[in-house]
């Protein structure tokens, strides 16, 4: 199995050397895992379980002081299972594969995909907010609560900050209020099919229920038989240019792992001037390309 991990595109993270070691572990673990769909699973629920990450515990804090996490997988043969807007539930990733192999659907939402992760033993109530997260957005002057308050709060600080996902290179210059980059994901591959996925708590301070492109279809994830992506960024930007869906049309036309992430994100900042990640893995090689301060990946093989 190969697999390729990413720790969120954004500004340069906080304890690189400790977040590059669990990607290491993530990529490790997905490799030696017997099918493409069990690696992306289990590699993305080992970072969902570290608070570095912005996915499971450590997820970013939307208006109401609440954590709701999203995830989406889909397999080469284009099967596909997301869920999102989910407080409580840590490992987002299994529940979007109990969407794509026990219902027939592509995307269950809110209290019912909570419902759904409880019905098939995902667990439903774990404390996804850090004692970090719960200060920053403490000190923020929190909203009352309708989400007429909830907009006019987040106005100024919905992606506003230096360190947040939508940031466009080296540091920039708003303020800082709480970083909502370092979503996860993973492309695996067995050498004939393909799996991708990726996990998410969102971005920070947006209005509660707020669903960004993570369980999107084509947007945070996209899987052929050509090959699989996984992206990472502004969210709203990357849904509206399907990020993700993109990628593998490159590796569809031809190009490699490598410059088909390099074409994708090139052709995105010219869309939309944001900042984005990809994650790609095609049939010989695993490619990554980012217009952020930086994007953390790991590679692992095990045959
Ligand atoms: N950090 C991220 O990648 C955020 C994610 N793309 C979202 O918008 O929900």
């Amino acid at each position: 199995m190969r697999v390729i991990v990413h720790g969120g595109a954004g500004s340069t993270p906080e304890e690189p050397d400790e977040r590059q070691a669990v990607l290491d572990e993530a990529a490790a673990v997905g490799a030696a895992s017997p099918e493409p769909i069990d690696a992306v699973e289990a590699a993305v629920r080992v970072l969902e379980s570290d608070e570095r990450f912005n996915a499971g515990v450590g997820g970013a804090v939307q208006a109401d002081g609440i954590v709701r996490t999203d995830a989406g997988v889909m397999r080469s043969d284009r099967e596909v299972g997301a869920a999102c807007s989910m407080p409580g539930v840590e490992h987002a990733v299994s529940v979007a594969r109990i969407v794509l192999e026990a219902t027939p659907h592509v995307l269950v939402s809110g209290v019912h995909a909570v419902d759904l992760a409880a019905d098939f033993g995902v667990g439903t109530e774990a404390e996804l907010l850090t004692a970090d997260k719960r200060e920053s957005y403490q000190s923020e002057d929190p909203p009352a609560g309708s989400p007429r308050d909830q907009i006019a709060w987040l106005a100024s600080r919905f992606g506003a900050g230096d360190d947040q996902a939508g940031e466009h290179g080296e540091g920039g210059s708003g303020p800082t209020h709480a970083p909502d980059h370092d979503t996860v994901g993973a492309v695996a591959s067995d050498g004939e099919t393909f799996a991708a996925a990726t996990s998410t708590g969102g971005r920070s301070y947006a209005l509660a229920g707020r669903v960004g492109d993570v369980p999107q279809v084509g947007s945070g994830f996209y899987c052929t038989p050509a090959g699989g992506a996984s992206a990472t960024g502004a969210g709203e930007d990357i849904a509206r240019v399907t990020l993700s869906r993109r990628a593998t049309d490159f590796l569809e036309e031809g190009l490699g792992a490598q410059e088909a992430a390099d074409r994708a994100i090139e052709e995105f900042e010219e869309l939309t001037g944001s900042g984005a990640g990809v994650i790609v893995l095609d049939g010989s090689e695993a490619g990554s390309a980012f217009n952020t301060g930086g994007m953390q990946t790991s590679v692992a093989v095990d045959r």
